[in-house]
């Protein structure tokens, strides 16, 4: 029946679901996000049973508490928890003033594929990676999902079609068309910037470019991000062909809220990649075969990558994109992202 939604669309619902403070259900467990519950509804999982706060063992480590899951603490919440507690659980804001938290109870035993599962959805929800779980018959209205099948879904690759193109003439690249592609599963649309009339046969000057909001668009000069568009761009420009891809991963693929989240941390001493694993993400959330999907896509099968990032050219080389050469794509320093580049030379391996 074409009229029930698929798994890909319940998930995409979920995902709203959560984003506003609805709770969903996920293998006979209560999930909500601990960023957006609200006290009341907390008072509501907590007349279900003992509901257990998901973190990840980046998050669990951070504040101590043992981790006996694959990448995930389980941790009992207190009878006297409140909203507040939770938050700051889940919130690495004020890890400074207030750092104990505990003591935290992990739990070992049973299964933890719903806990998962809800980590999964409120981290492509791109929230705070906290989920707040307690075993419940499902109250009507609420979206149901099966766990297993929640986190094989999003392991996987959504399917990116084209759905428009028109001519848009750039400062920097006069003869360029802007397409949009748009994934099956309510996932963000992803931009390709074609600069004059690029050939299939020989390696074309490539740019797989991540969304920055603050750098791209407000030009800060915190990171690199808008003068390395710029300048890739630039020499599509002057060489009269290329391929830009604009990714919508923001942040890493954390977001624009939880990468603001993490400049907080940087101003509280952290370099970016300890912010990321304080907040609960890895070093870098992106997906990065959606890049390779979409060459592929385009008819691109041989490139010439502007970047300085090496996990770049291997994860397209992997996925069927034949990497000619690596063109690097160094810009200028400033006081503000001097340290942000060196980080990311020492610990992202970036060649700079
Ligand atoms: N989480 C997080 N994301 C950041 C930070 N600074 C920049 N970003 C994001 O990082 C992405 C750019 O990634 P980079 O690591 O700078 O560069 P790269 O794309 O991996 O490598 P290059 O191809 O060499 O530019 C964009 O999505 C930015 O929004 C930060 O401090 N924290
Ligand atoms: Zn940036």
């Amino acid at each position: 029946m074409s009229l029930v939604p698929t798994l890909a669309e319940t998930i995409s619902r979920a995902r709203a679901d959560l984003r506003m403070g609805l709770p969903v259900i996920l293998g006979g467990h209560l999930v909500a996000a601990v960023e957006t519950l609200s006290a009341e509804r907390l008072q509501d999982f907590k007349a279900l049973g003992t509901p257990v706060l998901a973190l990840t063992a980046r998050r669990a480590e951070t504040l101590k508490a043992r981790v006996y899951d694959d990448g995930l603490g389980r941790i009992e919440l207190p009878e006297d928890s409140d909203l507040k507690w939770l938050r700051a659980l889940a919130d690495p804001a004020g890890d400074l003033m207030t750092p104990m938290k505990g003591p935290l109870f992990t739990l070992r035993d049973g299964d933890a594929t719903p806990h998962m599962a809800a980590l999964a959805l409120v981290k492509s929800a791109q929230l705070l990676p906290a989920a707040l779980v307690v075993p419940a018959h499902a109250p009507a209205g609420l979206t149901v999902l099966a766990p297993g099948a929640v986190l094989a879904q999003l392991a996987g690759e959504a399917a990116m079609d084209p759905v428009a193109a028109a001519r848009l003439p750039l400062a920097l690249a006069e003869r360029s068309r802007l397409h949009i592609f748009r994934p099956d599963d309510g996932g963000a649309e992803h931009y390709a910037i074609e600069i004059g009339d690029p050939s299939r046969d020989s390696a074309v000057l490539t740019r797989l470019h991540s969304a920055c909001y603050t750098g791209d668009v407000l030009g800060s000069l915190k990171c690199d991000c808008g003068p390395q568009l710029h300048a890739a761009l630039q020499a599509m420009g002057e060489e009269g062909a290329g391929i830009l891809l604009y990714l919508n991963q923001e942040g890493r693929g954390i977001g624009l809220a939880n990468k603001m989240r993490a400049y907080d941390l940087q101003d509280q001493g952290f370099d970016t990649v300890e912010a990321n694993h304080r907040l609960g993400f890895e070093d870098d959330e992106r997906d990065f075969r959606i890049g390779a999907a979409l060459l592929a896509r385009l008819g691109f099968g041989k490139v010439r990558l502007m970047t300085n990032n090496p996990r770049k050219v291997d994860m397209l080389q992997g996925h069927g994109i034949d990497v000619r050469e690596r063109v690097p794509l160094v810009t200028a320093r400033n006081p503000f992202n001097s340290k942000y580049l060196d980080i990311k030379a020492r610990k992202s391996g970036h060649l700079l």
